[in-house]
């Protein structure tokens, strides 16, 4: 392949040719598409699907989880067999969240700085879904990844259902176990991670950008709905529960967006390209071009409208960020600021993300931490999104406005 060629168009595209974002009210959230206006680009959401939306589809789990956790439906009332809370059990948990802790640390080292400001319930507990969640990735992008079948996969979600209902396979298991037994965590978002993968499996091409919007939320959307019940909502939040839950979701999709952009290069050269199809062919670029790995103006042009999105979808994610517990805002934040940033790097290596790692230096990381904490000290303030729960008859002690406090004592 004949990588690292660089080659520049001599055509420079005006302004009304570079793409547009819209943000529409369609579906009571946010559509983000490119503008069909320039010609470059189309809506691919709906010429694709003629019935509904993946964002759709999609925003109808965003509700239903909000539901359930408003209802409080989930999470504490559940029976978790083996995991009964003796003396000899409280310390193998203990191992187990430690176990966790040394991945996290291991593999996610400044995200992992970030959990130590949370309460050390919710830092367990975010330590454990995020291996959870490390692992099922490592399951169809790990070393053993040629041994992935969809039998495997369904092998693994029955292990999943098993721990959520207190039947651990192993330690890192027995840790979720516990913290899904604790906090309001439903096992949808899980089940739907696992379909992502199944997904990646027998897919490489994505025909629009709703279908790549479905990859997203199946990767890394889930993460979203799987973290807030645990990094909770502040006891100040006017916003509503969906709102909240809307805004997590547009993280785990900016974050992704912003993975894939990062990794256009090394995903081509793995057969695969998580890059909208029909907007490609509009900008004129073939897939023998990202193959080829040549960075064109044509090519500069269609990275800067996927990047204009992907930060579309980080300032969606801000609003929801303050509406988090105090403790939890940091790393949320940390997070948010410094995969943002990797759309800066892209484009600082003048879009050469076929050859070229963007990356976040250490000393910018560094740097980062104290503005997200500087940021993280704002807030609850204003009403984002419609109080939808307001208006319903629910007796107040049966609705946690705020998960400040866990379900129950951790080691009781
Ligand atoms: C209101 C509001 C904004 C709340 C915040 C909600 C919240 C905490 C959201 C977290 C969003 C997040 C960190 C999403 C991760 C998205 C992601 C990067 C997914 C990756 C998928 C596959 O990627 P790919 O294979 O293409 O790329 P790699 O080369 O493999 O990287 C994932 C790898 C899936 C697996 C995800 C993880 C391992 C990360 C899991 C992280 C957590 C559970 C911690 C989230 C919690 C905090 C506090 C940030
Ligand atoms: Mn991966």
């Amino acid at each position: 392949m004949s990588t690292g060629v660089l080659w520049v168009a001599t055509v420079t595209p005006t302004e009304n040719q570079l793409s547009l974002l819209r943000l529409t009210k369609r579906t009571r959230r946010w559509n983000i598409r490119l503008n069909s206006t320039s010609g470059l680009f189309v809506s691919s959401s709906l010429v694709a699907s003629p019935s509904r939306s993946s964002e759709e589809r999609v925003y109808d789990i965003v509700l239903k989880q909000a539901a359930l956790v408003r209802e409080r439906r989930i999470g504490s009332s559940r029976v978790v067999e083996n995991l009964v809370v003796v003396p000899g059990n409280r310390n193998l948990l203990n191992e187990a969240y430690d176990r966790c802790r040394e991945v996290c640390a291991e593999y996610a080292k400044t995200f992992y700085l970030g959990t130590l400001l949370m309460t050390p319930e919710r830092q367990r507990a975010i330590w454990a879904i995020y291996v959870w969640c490390r692992r099922t990735d490592e399951l169809v992008d790990g070393p053993n990844a040629s041994y992935i079948n969809s039998t495997a996969l369904d092998r693994w979600e029955k292990r999943l259902t098993d721990l959520f209902e207190g039947r651990p396979f192993d330690m890192y298991d027995a840790a979720l176990s516990d913290t899904v037994s604790k906090f309001p965590v439903d096992i949808q978002p899980f089940k739907d991670m696992i379909e992502g993968m199944r997904l990646d499996l027998r897919k490489s091409r994505y025909k629009t950008f709703d279908e790549l919007y479905l990859y997203c939320y199946y990767v890394a959307g889930t993460v979203g709905l799987m973290s807030v019940p645990v990094v909770g909502i502040s006891p100040n939040s006017k916003a509503s529960t969906e709102s909240v839950y809307n805004a997590a979701l547009a993280l785990g999709i900016a974050n992704q967006l912003t993975n894939i952009l990062r990794d256009v290069g090394e995903d081509a050269r793995r057969g695969r390209i998580y890059l909208p199809h029909d907007e490609l062919e509009l900008a004129g670029i073939s897939e023998d071009d990202i193959i080829r790995g040549i960075v064109t103006d044509k090519w500069r042009n269609f990275m800067k409208g996927q990047i204009k999105r992907a930060r579309m979808f980080f300032d969606e994610a801000e609003k929801g960020v303050i509406e988090l517990n105090s403790a939890s805002r940091w790393p949320v934040w940390a997070s948010l600021v410094l995969y943002r940033q990797i759309l800066d790097a892209i484009e600082a290596n003048d879009y050469n993300n076929f050859t070229k790692r963007a990356y976040v230096g250490k000393a910018k990381k560094l740097l980062s931490l104290p503005v997200a904490y500087a940021r993280a000290l704002v807030g609850p303030s204003k009403l984002i999104g419609t109080k939808a729960c307001e208006n319903l008859p629910v007796p107040s002690k049966s609705l946690p406005k705020s998960f400040e406090v866990p379900m129950k004592p951790i080691d009781a």
